[in-house]
């Protein structure tokens, strides 16, 4: 499988919509503290608009939301995918990324034989509190070899600039939240990281 090298993560569908008008075609949903209603609204119609520009939506934490919303591709981080009910995932045809941040979640990852690794965070990031050190670059490199043919997304603290070391140190793809959703002009940063991560 192989991942569009450009992957913004976003708080809710209308993010969505306006990345897909943007031109990404690889694009998370990442709603946190959303009563479940809400919720479903959300992931139904960040489906539909994905579906309907022919990207690919992945749905952060809700699998069982993703599930009944017909959705084909999740994001699971390690506390996550305890709860998880792979198997029935995966009897419906999900795709999975799963996230890692030390040598044992990745061993645990792969076991769920996911889609795709993440590894994170490379850079110190602002969106959340994380009790892991920024990776650096060369854990990048050593990441891949372990991950082999698995598509690897670089993540935290991503800049342009940033992705593109994560491009050349391995990374198969970089998702970015705060220099897209954050930025005073996102629009205009959303044409930068597309130029960057053009092959
Ligand atoms: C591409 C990507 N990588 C890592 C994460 C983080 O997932 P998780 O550790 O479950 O943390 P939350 O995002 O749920 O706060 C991600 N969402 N996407
Ligand atoms: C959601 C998330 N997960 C990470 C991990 O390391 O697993 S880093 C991260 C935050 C990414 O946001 P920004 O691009 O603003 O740094
Ligand atoms: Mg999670």
């Amino acid at each position: 499988m192989t991942l569009d090298r450009f992957y913004p993560i976003v708080p809710d569908a209308d993010w969505v919509e306006r990345l897909l008008a943007w031109g990404a075609r690889l694009i998370q949903l990442r709603i946190k503290d959303c009563p479940e209603p809400a919720l479903r609204t959300e992931i139904e119609q960040a489906r539909d608009a994905c579906a309907a520009a022919g990207a690919q939506l992945v749905v952060n934490d809700h699998w069982q939301l993703a599930l009944d919303a017909g959705c084909d591709f999740v994001h699971l981080g390690q506390e996550d995918f305890v709860g998880a009910d792979i198997a029935a995932l995966r009897r419906a045809g999900m795709r999975i990324g799963i996230s890692t941040h030390d040598h044992a979640e990745l061993d645990r990852a792969l076991a769920k034989a996911p889609d795709y690794v993440a590894l994170g965070p490379i850079y110190p990031t602002q969106l959340k509190q994380m009790p892991w050190a920024p990776q650096g670059l060369a854990r990048i490199a050593e990441w891949k070899r372990l991950v082999g043919a698995r598509p690897l997304v670089a993540i935290g603290g991503l800049t342009v600039a940033r992705a593109e070391l994560c491009l050349v140190a391995g990374a198969d793809c970089v998702a970015v939240v705060g220099d897209i959703v954050r930025h005073p002009d996102p629009s205009r940063q959303a044409d930068a990281w597309l130029a960057a991560t053009r092959l």
